[in-house]
């Protein structure tokens, strides 16, 4: 099976490419390496002895994309390509449009002029907004978003519920992931972030491997545990293989689907700088500041729907991510 990943030189979709060879799958990728290193193909032929065919070119631009369509019979296409920036996406809203939304439909357009179905969107748990209650489930509000990042995959997620309704041969699925980190245990891929990380995770690896000198928590006065933020961490390797399930569950299964990809398990901000510390056992010094304006206190997921249907669920542990990810920052101090 031939797998169109657009994006799928950066962080999720490296990982997830790794799992569709695994898997006997033949990954296609399509990014245009604006936050990503062409180096990852390289390192993905080192895990699995195969190097996905590479296109280096722009999901708005519908030429490459028939190009694409035209020299390959695509029976799926997981779509990763975008921007991910929140704070940057307050600053240049028409950019995220640009590349999310716009991206998205020339994406799609090209899939129906070449008669290709099936589609696995990335989505975010940012959908749901500011929750009322936890977890999360796929039915849980969605809509109220605070950024152009946001909104960008909300409406996303609102066109392929319109699409949905004018064809009965589509497989439509959107996948919401909640806080992705983690690395292939190998250490040979991982996320690369450029400049100073906005998530904690690579913020935490950037501190232990010397090139930060110390975390800012922001905000310990939130409802929570600790008084720090509450997020569902999940694996990277983990959400790669959610991606796989998925297909292999609803490539044939017409219609839209929605599924949250978390762990279900809430930690906060201190749980996961004592978590890493444990499992390296090199301090994170921090201080504590302000709360980070459009934060807020608590997000996990409700798994069950992608258990029940997609036989899918998340296997590794906090520990496991702390581990992956400064396996990787240390074996890669420098990114790729
Ligand atoms: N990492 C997260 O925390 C997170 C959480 C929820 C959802 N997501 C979504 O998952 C997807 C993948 O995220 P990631 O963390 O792997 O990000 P990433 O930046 O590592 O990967 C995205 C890839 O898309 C490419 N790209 C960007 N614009 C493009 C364009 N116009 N044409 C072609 N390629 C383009 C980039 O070069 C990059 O390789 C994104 O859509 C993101 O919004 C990420
Ligand atoms: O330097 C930092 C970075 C983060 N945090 C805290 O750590 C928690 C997690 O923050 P991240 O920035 O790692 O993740 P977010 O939950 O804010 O957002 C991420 O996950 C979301 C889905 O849940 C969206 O996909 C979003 O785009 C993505 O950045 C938050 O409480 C945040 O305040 C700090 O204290 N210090």
């Amino acid at each position: 099976m031939n797998i169109l990943v657009t994006g799928g030189t950066g962080y999720i979709g490296s990982h997830t490419c790794i799992t569709l060879i695994e898997n006997k799958m033949n990954p296609i990728i399509l990014d245009n390496l604006s936050n990503s290193k062409v180096e990852v193909l390289k390192r993905i032929e080192t895990l699995t002895g195969k190097e996905p065919v590479f296109y280096q070119g722009d999901v708005t631009d519908p030429e490459c994309l028939k190009q694409i369509f035209t020299c390959h019979k695509i029976d799926a296409v997981i779509h990763f390509a975008g921007l991910k920036a929140v704070g940057e996406s307050v600053k240049m809203p028409l950019d995220y449009y640009q590349t999310n939304v716009t991206g998205t439909l020339t994406l799609l357009q090209a899939m129906k002029n070449a008669k290709v179905n099936c589609l696995l969107f990335s989505s975010t748990a940012t959908v749901y907004g500011d929750p009322e209650t936890v977890p999360l489930t796929e039915l849980s509000p969605t809509g109220n978003t605070t950024n152009p990042y946001g909104s960008s995959k909300f409406m996303v997620e609102k066109i392929l519920i319109d699409l949905s309704k004018t064809q009965d041969d589509l497989s439509l699925v959107i996948l919401r992931y909640f806080n992705p980190v983690g690395a292939h245990s190998s250490g040979l891929i991982g996320e690369d972030p450029t400049g100073i990380p906005n998530n904690l995770m690579p913020y935490i690896t950037q501190v232990a491997v010397g090139k930060r000198d110390k975390l800012t928590v922001f905000g310990n006065d939130y409802d929570t545990i600790d008084g720090t933020g509450v997020r569902d961490y999940i694996h990277v390797c983990d959400l790669a293989e959610g991606h796989v399930a998925a297909l292999k569950a609803l490539m044939y299964n017409k219609g839209l689907h929605v599924y949250n990809l978390g762990t279900g398990q809430g930690t906060s901000v201190l749980e996961m700088i004592n978590a890493f510390i444990k499992t390296t056992n090199i301090n994170i010094p921090y201080t504590v500041a302000e709360r980070r304006q459009g934060d807020i206190a608590t997000c996990f997921a409700s798994t069950d729907k992608a258990f029940k249907e997609l036989n899918w669920r998340a296997k590794r542990t906090i520990e496991d991510m702390t581990r992956d990810s400064w396996n990787w920052q240390s074996k890669n101090p420098d990114g790729f």
